[in-house]
This record gives C-alpha cells, structure tokens and sequence, in this order.
C-alpha cells in the first residue's frame, strides 16, 4: 500500500476544550495533520460553537451540545459535569464515526487540560495523544509543582519556581497567578485552588500519555523543551497559526475554523485599510479576560492620551464597562468591535502595536506576525508570558500596575509611546521580525515542528499498517 493511502487511513479523534484559546491550536493542529494525509475529525463540546461549520479543508468538524460554562456553574462543577458528558458520549461517538466513514479511528489527540481522556483511549484501544496549549516555560513551572507539591511547603516552592534550571529567573509575580497565591490559605482564594489543582493536573499522567505535542517551537524555548524533553519525550509542533500567514501560499489556509464568537467587524479591515502603516494600536483581551470598570477606564483614556488611531475588541459583555460616550468622542482615532479577524489585522501593515493580554496564541500569532507587543497580562499562563515578551524574547514593554493594582492611563501611553516611538522601539521591531522568521523557519517543510508532526502521522501509519 503507498505511503499516502496507509496514512490517509489511520484517523484521529482530537477533542478540544470547548474555549477559543484551546479551539484554536486544536484545530490547527489537525489541519497540520490532515495535510500529512492523515484522517482528522475534531469533536466540540459546546451549544456556542457558530453552526455552520461540518469542515474545514480535510477536517471534519462534530458539534455536541453542551452547556457552555460561563457564568452558570463553578469552574469545578463545570469540569466535573463536562467530564461525565464528555465520557458518557464518547465511546458512542466513536462508534457512529467509524460506520459511517469507513476509517475506524485509531488516535485520540485530546487538549492536556483533560488528561483524564488517556484512560478512555486506553478503554478505546486507541494511542493516546495529548496537545499542551501554553508556553514550555509554563509547563515546566506546572511540571514542577506536580512534582514537589508534596515534599516541599509551599513558600519554599515559590522560591524553587522562581529559580527553575531551564528558565530565566522569575519574580513571584512573574509565576502563572494559580501559583503565586498557593501559600495563601485564605478562604477567597479557593477557587484559585482548584484551578491550580486543575492546571497541574496536566501532569497526572504525562509519563503514560503515547505522544506528549507542545504549541511552541524549539528555538523559541530551547531550554525549556529540552529539559521537560529529559523528564520525558516532547514534541514542539508551533506555532499553530493557520499557515497563510507564515508563509502566504495556501489561500485556503487563513482560518483557524470554528468559532465561539459572532464577528461584529463594523468595517474593520476597511477602517485599517485608511490608517497610515504602522500607526495603529490594536487592543485585544482575548475570549475570556474580564477586566474592572476603573481598568477599561484607564486603558480607554490612556489610549486617548496616546493620540495613536487604535482598534479595540470590547467583547459584548465588556461593553457596558466603557466609559459613558468614549465610543462616540473616540469616532475619530478609533473603533470599537465586539470580535476581530485577530489573525487579519495583526497582519494588516496598519498595526505597528498589539496590546494584550498575553494569551499564548495571542502571543504567538503576534510573534510569528513580527508584530511589537504591549503586554498587559490578566491571570493565569499570562503574567509568564509577559516576562518573555519584555525580557527575554524582547518584543515589547510590560505595563507596570500601581498599588491599587490599576494600571493607569498615563502608564498605559508610555507603553504605548514606548513601543510605536523612539529607540526602544525600533530595537523591539527588529528582534520582532527576528522571531517571525525563526517561527516560519519552524512549521516550513522540514523544520524542526514539522518534522515532528511528520514523525507522528508516520507513526500512525506504520501502527496502523502493523495491525
Ligand atoms: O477579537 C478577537 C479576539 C481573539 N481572537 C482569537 O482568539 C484566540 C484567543 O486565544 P488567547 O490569546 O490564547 O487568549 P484566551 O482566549 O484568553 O485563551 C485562554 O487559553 C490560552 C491557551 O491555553 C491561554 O494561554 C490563555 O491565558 C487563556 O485565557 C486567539 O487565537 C485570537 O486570534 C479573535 O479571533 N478575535
């Protein structure tokens, strides 16, 4: 049988936390893996996926309802009534697809915040695959208190954390925040608790796990693939961008695919199409940071202060935190949306700034964008990132918040200003167009992301060949 054929029969089963930041790599994983000739079929688990999608190039595309989570339960009750859900379903799910395609599947290619789905692929007689959706640098700190948590009292490990071998040294405050509050044991902090049990968790089973896939590449976080590659074997296939904009060959590839969220463009691209390169500030939060009122406030005046035209996504439920008429006396220099084409108007030669929230595709769509980066981190991964951003990777500037824990408008020009203007800034776009290119150099045909995809889908094949 040839090489392409035996491929093309072998079929994953990628199941996706049902979040954009999670969708996202997911499903541009699988379309890296269709390409490779193999079967793909990604599974959502959500009433908010935008039904129109069945499939996206090769990948097929199921939607399961399932209540969404914002909102309505505890993160826990959530995880616990997702899990039973996603269980109960499965094995059926399975069955269905491998009547009605012919292929029967034989990888399940599960997101690493739900490690549980080893032991279904294991019932399943599947290969387990798991895909980790934040920076190499995060795993290893998550790596870390999985593996010390219970040896070592929880003040000294903040203090191993901040001085791990494979990472440059950190500040507390630079440690994902579910670490930094672990000494706490104040009752406020126990949803933070069960997150960080949550997010270590990833680690319950990552020696038995078959493949062990991280969104990043190796020239982006050597050290840190490495050693987590000595504790055991790591695979970086990132950046998980739709590949058009790596490259600007496959037209058909500028999608990430399903989307939680309705765009509400209010003539976005044509808006950046009438700005001079270079001179706008874009400002985007992700899907799922909630900032205070008095922060958009400051982010909004800070903006105006800035006097550069700037593009903001206030997500619908952001909306109402805008200061009275801002929307209207800003028409001038800018524009509000509810959703942008990220990937689009970080490409567009308009923006010459990104400021975020240091989600890690956010970082990394900007990254490979060879776009400047003001990082205003939230919670979680996100503070990690930040301190690559500024310091190691070096571009962009962290905004400093004031006592109160504000960051104030003034705060936020500079930042601005520091990032669009000045020296500082040039030295920031010239090691951004650095790492645009080390990140295309990884996912081009035979660098060192795809080369591992290549192995895996040749793995497949040969297994599946095998029985
Ligand atoms: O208007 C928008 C805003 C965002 N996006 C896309 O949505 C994704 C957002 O992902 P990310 O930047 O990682 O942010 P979150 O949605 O906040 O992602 C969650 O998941 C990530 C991966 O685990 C973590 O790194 C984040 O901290 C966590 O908040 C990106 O691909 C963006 O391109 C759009 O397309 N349009």
């Amino acid at each position: 049988m040839e090489k392409q054929e035996i491929q093309s029969k072998s079929h994953v089963l990628a199941i996706p936390v049902p979040a954009q930041g999670h969708i996202n790599p997911m499903m541009q994983f699988s379309k890296r893996l269709a390409s490779k000739g193999l079967r793909v079929t990604i599974v959502i688990f959500s009433s908010k996926v935008l039904k129109h999608t069945r499939r996206l190039g090769s990948v097929e595309v199921v939607t399961v309802d399932f209540v969404s989570y914002e909102g309505k339960l505890s993160s826990d009750d959530y995880s616990k009534q997702f899990r039973a859900a996603v269980t109960r379903k499965l094995p059926e799910l399975v069955a269905e697809l491998n009547n009605s395609s012919g292929h029967p599947i034989n990888c399940l290619l599960y997101d690493s915040h739900l490690p549980w789905l080893l032991d279904t692929a294991r019932q399943l007689g599947l290969t387990g695959a798991s895909l980790f959706t934040q920076s190499c640098a995060v795993d290893n700190v998550y790596y870390n208190v999985h593996e010390m948590q219970l040896k070592i009292p929880p003040e000294k490990l903040l203090v191993t954390l901040s001085r791990l071998p494979a990472l440059s040294p950190l500040e507390i405050t630079d440690l994902p925040s579910f670490v930094q509050g672990m000494d706490s044991e104040s009752e406020s902090e126990s949803e933070y608790s069960l997150l960080l049990n949550h997010v270590v968790g990833q680690f319950l089973n990552f020696r038995e796990a078959d493949w062990i896939f991280i969104n990043t590449f190796n020239t982006l976080e050597e050290k840190a693939v490495n050693w987590l590659d000595s504790q055991r074997s790591v695979k970086p296939i990132g950046p998980m961008i739709p590949s058009f904009y790596l490259d600007r060959q496959l037209e058909d590839d500028k999608e990430y695919g399903p989307s939680l969220f309705k765009p509400n463009l209010d003539g976005c691209m044509e808006w950046l199409d009438s700005k001079e390169t270079g001179s706008v500030v874009y400002v985007s939060f992700g899907s799922m940071a909630a900032l205070g009122e008095e922060q958009m406030a400051e982010i909004a005046w800070g903006l105006r202060r800035s006097d550069c035209n700037f593009l903001w996504v206030v997500r619908v439920s952001e909306k109402k935190k805008l200061p009275s008429n801002f929307v209207e006396e800003s028409s001038e220099k800018g524009l509000m949306v509810t959703w942008s084409p990220q990937l689009e108007v970080l490409a567009h030669k308009s923006v010459g700034c990104f400021m975020t929230h240091c989600g890690w595709n956010s970082t990394l769509e900007a990254l490979s964008l060879g776009v400047p980066m003001v990082a205003m981190p939230q919670w979680t991964d996100q503070p990690t990132n930040a301190k690559c951003i500024a310091d190691v990777w070096r571009v962009g500037v962290r905004v400093k918040a004031n006592e109160k824990g504000i960051v104030t408008k003034e705060e936020v020009e500079g930042c601005i200003r520091e990032v669009m203007e000045g020296e500082r800034g040039n030295k920031i776009r010239r090691n951004s167009e650095k790492w645009m290119q080390l990140a295309k150099t990884a996912v081009d045909e035979g660098g060192s992301s795809d080369k591992n995809i290549t192995e895996f889908a040749a793995e497949l094949a040969r297994k599946f060949h095998e029985t």
